[in-house]
């Protein structure tokens, strides 16, 4: 599967006795999607609950897409095959369909994967603008980042980052689309979401993903609660559409209010939030 679909399962902080049946529950209502990364310490598990779910015959490998991300640690190009290989062999799988640098930096060794049939596709996570520009204008680029994956959200609703990525024919994912998890922030309470949401007979949740689907872009909420997995794949989140008047208010909230800072990576070179997007 090469196109990656719009909406996908976030994995992070879902926990490895949670993530298998959430795993299992999301294929089952229609999630083909699933965003992983080795830092998340679940891959394991969500592993054998694709696998399960490939036995029991309800999905093909080829039905899913299935992302995971390079951390930090292994940018040397060195370490890039064997983190590939070793989160392949956790999720039990043996390719991926895109596999992103978790924060900017790194990327020939990445290539390489893709010329070795380990991933189809690669893409990068929290590049700013000049990041991916760099990366683009690369005179001898084998592959085009598939998606940059960033934070999104109405209080950071990356309008001019998502506008160059789509203008350069790169996908934006949009990951903490609720507001993130634990230590996150009370979107979902917001009185603007909330009487959108009560207009529409729709949850707030649904108002935040359909959001980003209507601006074409993919949004990957995490949940381990089986009614939460299914109200975010339906209650309409592609079968309705915000007025216009709705997209305009939630572009107001915008307050470039940023979640997740990685503070300890503040002084690298390459640390992406410095300039504006
Ligand atoms: N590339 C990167 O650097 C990053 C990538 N990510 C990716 O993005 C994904 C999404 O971001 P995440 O931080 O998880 O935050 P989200 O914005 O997806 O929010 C998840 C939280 O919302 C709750 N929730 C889910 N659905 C509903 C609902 N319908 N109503 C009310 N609450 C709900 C979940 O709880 P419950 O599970 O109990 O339903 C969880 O507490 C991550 O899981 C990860 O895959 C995240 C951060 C950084
Ligand atoms: O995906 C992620 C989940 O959270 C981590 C800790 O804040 C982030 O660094 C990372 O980008």
């Amino acid at each position: 599967m090469e196109k990656i679909p719009v909406l996908g399962l976030g994995t992070w902080k879902a926990a490895p006795g949670e993530v298998t049946e959430a795993v299992k529950v999301a294929i089952d209502v229609g999630y083909r999607h699933f965003d992983c990364a080795y830092l998340y310490h679940n891959e394991s598990e969500i592993g054998a609950g694709i696998q399960s779910k490939i036995q029991e015959g309800v999905v093909r490998r080829e039905d899913l897409f299935i992302v995971s991300k390079l951390w930090c640690t292994s940018h040397k190009k060195s370490l890039v095959r064997p983190a590939c290989s070793n989160t392949l062999k956790a999720l039990k799988l043996e390719y991926l369909d895109l596999y992103l640098i978790h924060w900017p930096m790194g990327f020939k060794a990445m290539e390489d994967l893709v010329a070795a049939g380990l991933v189809k596709a690669i893409g990068v996570s929290n590049f700013n603008h000049e990041q991916l520009e760099r990366l683009l204008n690369k005179p001898n680029l084998r592959f085009k980042p598939l998606t940059n994956q960033i934070e999104c959200h109405p209080y950071l609703n990356q309008k001019n980052l998502i506008s160059f990525c789509q203008s350069r024919d790169v996908s934006v994912t949009a990951y903490q689309p609720l507001g993130g998890s634990s230590g996150g922030v009370d979107l979902m309470d917001n009185p603007v979401i909330q009487s959108i949401a009560q207009k529409h007979q729709k949850s707030a949740a649904q108002i935040l993903i359909r959001f980003q689907i209507q601006r074409n872009v993919i949004v990957i909420p995490k949940s381990v609660n089986p009614k939460r997995i299914l109200e975010n794949i339906q209650g309409g989140v592609f079968d309705f559409e915000l007025p216009e008047e709705d997209m305009n208010a939630l572009f107001s909230l915008d307050r470039n209010f940023r979640l997740t800072k990685f503070p300890t990576a503040k002084n690298h070179k390459d640390y992406p939030f410095h300039i504006e997007y």
